[in-house]
């Protein structure tokens, strides 16, 4: 199969339990909950998306033919060295892309593979590092693996539901919007209400990284 990728980068990771670990990102292009346009964000299913998704236009980003080449992409924006091969796959929503042969492919090229989806559709079993983020007007599917980001505020997240499901971790982002300090304290409040729940922050966004 090819790989539509917007773009690719080597960066921290900015978000989650992960967060400070030298990663490459593959951002897929295209997402199943909103088309990218801001003429259809009203509309959409996920509203609050802070990220150009569509095309292959971006740095780094193309058409890739094969798992093989897009495996051998990521290893060159690693560069030199074996040890703690890292590699986050994104979008958009990776999960429309992500097949058998690009698990294989990375995981031959001595990769470590996360994912972070909004979990609509499975996500594939071998991955090693599961990040799901849930929207409140969708269906997730995906209701275990080893964090659960929530993006905080969201009206009409049922939090107690999530907190039923097998996820290592629970995490609260605050939402990235306009209102982005009352979004913090909102976040701060869900996490103090409810123990079970960790804040964590973009840190890229404020380090001034991708
Ligand atoms: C751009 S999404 C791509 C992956 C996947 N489609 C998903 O939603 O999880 C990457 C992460 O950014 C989060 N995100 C998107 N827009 C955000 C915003 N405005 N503020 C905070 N987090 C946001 C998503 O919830 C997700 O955890
Ligand atoms: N540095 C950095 N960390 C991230 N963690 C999740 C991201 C994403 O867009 O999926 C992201 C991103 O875009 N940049
Ligand atoms: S599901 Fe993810 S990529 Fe799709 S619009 Fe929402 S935040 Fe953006
Ligand atoms: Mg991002």
């Amino acid at each position: 199969m090819s790989y539509a990728v917007k773009e690719m980068f080597l960066t921290l990771q900015g978000e989650g339990v992960q967060a400070g670990r030298r990663a490459v990102f593959v951002r897929f292009a295209g997402c199943n909950l909103w088309s990218g346009r801001e003429q259809d964000r009203a509309s959409a299913i996920c509203r609050f998306c802070d990220t150009d998704f569509v095309g292959t236009d971006g740095a780094g980003g193309g058409k890739f033919a094969d798992a093989t080449a897009l495996a051998e992409a990521v290893t060159g924006f690693w560069g030199d060295g074996a040890d703690s091969r890292f590699v986050v796959l994104t979008g958009g929503e990776p999960m429309l892309q992500i097949d058998d042969a690009l698990v294989e492919a990375l995981h031959g090229a001595g990769f470590e593979i996360a994912i972070e989806s909004n979990g609509t559709l499975p996500v594939h079993p071998g991955i090693d590092w599961v990040c799901i983020s849930p929207k409140a007007d969708s269906v997730v599917v995906q209701r275990t693996g080893d964090e659960l980001k929530l993006v905080w505020p969201q009206p009409g997240t049922d939090v107690a539901a999530l907190e039923q499901w097998a996820f290592a971790h629970h995490l609260v982002q605050p939402l990235d919007s306009r209102d982005a300090v009352a979004n913090h304290a909102a976040a701060i409040d869900l996490v103090m209400a409810r123990p079970k729940w960790r804040l964590t922050l973009q840190a890229h966004k404020a380090l001034g990284l991708r």
